[in-house]
């Protein structure tokens, strides 16, 4: 009896779910014994590669394998399973084999057309003459370059005298998987000489005795590229896992090589990671969470973010990709707490009890334990209707004061008006008096008299109670990963500071400027996070289409980005492999005609087979999703408006864009982007043109974030005259 050892490819992944069920039972046997009669494991005649093997799915399915030694024991590099014949003739032309330049892991198709032929071209073969084009060529580098890092010949030909990224990426889909990960980090913007020192640092010398078997299985257990679309399974668990992940869950095996990096990375100190939309930030935190606990297990790791439904989504996500680690939201135990930032200080808060009190006092100025209700939305409006009369007329705005308070007079810890005189108060657009302060100062003690009475405390406020009591007693977490970093404030930063101890990877901060859609700017070394020569960016989009995308970074053009390290933040150099339609842009001239046509594109949609599930219609805010849940349902469309809970399944869903962050669907519906809708609410910002510029750009990084949702197709509808935050033409096609 020989057990065996699996190593699962990326190619051959099955979407039909019975067929991977008759694959797992294949595969489980394999591990147990492969000479278990009902396997039929056998070679292939006259097969391109002498390792090939077939095995017996059942009677319409062969598996396309290669067997490798192992130390004496077999391990097999699983290919897929296929339609009988089709399977044996694709095991009698595949080759497995190590790339002499760089050691990545590559099968490779032998034998078939020529038009498909992925064979390195000998060298000075004569090139067939092309008529003269002189357009720019998108790549920026020359063949030998290409064939230099370890690029076929053929591809590298194609990809250094291509005019369209399209082109690039259709001619790497025939050669092995790395080729393309390689040429699209180079249409992103990674430096040649890193991606070519990257590879170099991958590659494994030749072993002179030629135990090719042995390298092949180095490869696949340490060279990050190879990484990227083989694995080495290790116990009957992770193949499980691994097989029912199936296409969708291949964020759970198969890692770019720089998402790995950042999984596996010790860093000295804070890092931050920064990518736009759907580039697998939520990915790495959930792999580094798990990565940092699975390296001991008596680790107490924490993954955080802006709401209590990110996180929601975060822990699902990290018990599909390892059931066995333990998952909490109460703070203090090993494992993994995934909690949003807001619940988390609540908990904190709770668990001092009445040792609270002193902390209370150091923020607030007072000492009180009472803690557990929350200030009404309504309380800076009380406080300037009862304490504001001396104020001057465009400071008397709740926007004003939530603002000063989070910005100012909470991250300074100021208690009385002495100190609010004295505060320094950089970046803040209004410049205030010493008669204008003590004016401000009359509201924010008439807003804390009226919340002491209450025994209330709002969200800013519960988190710096939190950080001090924190400070004070000791962190709560060995490491801290937070997503969503760009909507956290001056509070959550120090809270985030003190929630683990500084020292190694203490805390990993995901972050998009382009998606800040609550807080104001932000520098994070101001809170005690020095991300300085720490920090990275993704830019290989894995969600959306290259034409959706496109639509999406073209509503960021005009915006003003700043990212959390002070660094501009450039929205060029995103890419996606994924092809897909054009979005479309319709205008309506009624409502009602609007209506009418959201109507018929989710029934098309539906039409064309789209689960109902997969469907969203993203709107600006409660009032437009009732109305247009309702208005759907009349024409005959069966839709669910989500709000706070969990998202309906069943149906296509209706909601804000606001609860659309962190979420994706396979088709969305942007409805109502019209200039009356969306940018809004900027002139409760007129106190302060910064603030005003802010709040602008924060609308238009909602609508970024709504238009990044759609993993397939993507349709804007609005009536009257169309936002300002949309481009002005539609997107014309690649070439
Ligand atoms: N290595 C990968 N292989 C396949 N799919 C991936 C990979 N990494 C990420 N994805 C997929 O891409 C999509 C976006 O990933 P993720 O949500 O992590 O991105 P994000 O950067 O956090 O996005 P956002 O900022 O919009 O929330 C998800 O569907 C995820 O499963």
């Amino acid at each position: 009896m020989a057990e065996s050892t699996v190593i699962l490819t990326k190619r051959g992944r099955n979407a039909d779910p019975s067929i991977r069920k008759l694959e797992m039972a294949f595969l489980d046997k394999l591990t147990t014994d492969d000479a278990l009669p009902g396997l039929h494991i056998e070679p292939i005649n006259n097969s391109a590669d002498p390792r090939a093997r077939t095995g017996r799915v059942n009677d319409n399915y062969r598996a396309v394998l290669f067997r490798l030694n192992e130390n004496g024991s077999p391990a097999y590099v699983y290919c897929g399973a296929y339609p009988h014949d089709e399977g044996t003739a694709l095991a009698q032309r595949m080759t497995l084999n190590v790339n002499p330049l760089n050691g990545i892991l590559e099968i490779r198709e032998t034998e078939i057309a020529p038009s498909r032929r992925s064979f390195v071209a000998p060298q000075g073969s004569p090139q067939p003459k092309a008529p003269v084009d002189d357009r720019p060529r998108v790549l920026g580098h020359t063949e030998a370059e290409l064939t230099q890092l370890g690029i076929d010949a053929e591809l590298a030909a194609i990809a250094a005298d291509a005019t369209s990224e399209d082109k690039i990426l259709s001619a790497a889909e025939i050669h092995p998987d790395w080729q393309q990960n390689v040429l699209l980090d180079l249409l992103t913007g990674v430096p040649f000489d890193e991606i070519a020192t990257r590879l170099k640092a991958g590659a494994t010398p030749a072993d002179p005795e030629g135990d090719e078997d042995a390298r092949i299985i180095k490869a696949v257990k340490t060279n990050p590229e190879t990484q990227a679309s083989f694995t080495y399974i290790d116990n009957n668990d992770e193949l499980r896992q691994a097989v029912e992940a199936g296409d969708f869950g291949a964020w759970r095996v198969w890692l770019h090589p720089t998402q790995r990096r950042l999984v596996v990375a010790d860093y000295k100190g804070p890092y931050r990671l920064a990518g736009g939309a759907g580039t697998g930030k939520t990915v790495v935190l959930v792999h580094r969470a798990r990565r940092l606990w699975r390296a001991d297990e008596s680790r107490r790791v924490l993954l955080t973010t802006f709401t209590t439904n990110l996180a929601e989504g975060i822990a699902e996500q990290l018990a599909l990709l390892d059931s066995g680690v333990p998952i909490t939201d109460q703070p203090g135990q090993s494992g993994v707490c995934v909690v949003g930032i807001d619940a988390l200080a609540a908990r904190v808060l709770k668990q001092a009890g009445a040792g609270i009190a002193e902390d209370v006092e150091a923020v607030l100025g007072h000492a009180r334990a009472e803690v557990a209700r929350r200030t009404s939305n309504q309380a800076w409006q009380d406080a300037i209707d009862s304490a504001g009369t001396d104020l001057q007329a465009d400071l008397r705005r709740a926007e004003f004061f939530a603002s000063e308070y989070a910005a100012v007079i909470l991250p300074n810890r100021i208690t009385d008006e002495r100190g609010y005189l004295r505060v320094r108060r950089p970046g803040r657009g209004v410049r205030l008096a010493k008669a204008a302060r003590q004016a401000v100062w009359r509201v924010v003690q008439a807003y804390r008299t009226a919340s002491r009475v209450d025994g209330a405390i709002d969200f800013t406020e519960a988190a710096l109670i939190a950080a001090t009591h924190l400070q004070r007693t000791g962190a709560l977490f060995d490491h801290v990963l937070v997503d969503e970093a760009q909507d956290l404030g001056p509070a959550h930063l120090l809270f985030v500071r003190a929630l683990a101890a500084e020292g190694p990877n203490d805390v990993f901060l995901a972050e998009d400027a382009h998606q800040r859609i609550y807080g104001a700017r932000i520098v994070l070394s101001h809170y005690g996070l020095q991300v300085r020569g720490r920090s990275s960016r993704l830019k290989l989009n894995y969600r959306t289409t290259a034409q959706n995308l496109r639509l999406a970074q073209q509503i960021l053009e005009g915006g003003d980005w700043v990212d959390g390290d002070e660094g501009t933040e450039d929205h060029s150099g995103y890419r996606s492999a994924r092809q897909g339609p054009e979005p479309t842009l319709a205008e309506s001239e009624s409502l009602t005609v609007e209506l009418d046509r959201a109507a018929h594109i989710v029934k098309a949609w539906l039409a064309d087979g789209a689960k109902p599930e997969t469907i969203a219609i993203l709107v600006r805010d409660h009032r437009d999703r009732d109305r247009v849940t309702t208005a759907l349902s009349e024409r005959g469309v069966k839709v669910r408006a989500a709000g706070g809970d969990r998202i309906p399944a069943g149906a296509p869903v209706v909601m804000t864009m606001h609860r659309a962050k962190g979420t994706e669907f396979s088709r969305v519906l942007l409805f109502g982007i019209s200039e009356a809708s969306i940018p809004k609410s900027h002139n409760a910002y007129a106190f302060d043109p910064d603030a005003q510029a802010e709040a602008v750009l924060r609308e238009r990084a909602l609508l970024y974030v709504a238009a990044t949702r759609a993993r397939d197709a993507l349709a804007v509808s609005w009536s009257g005259a169309a936002s300002s935050l949309l481009p002005n033409n539609s997107p014309s096609p690649q070439d």
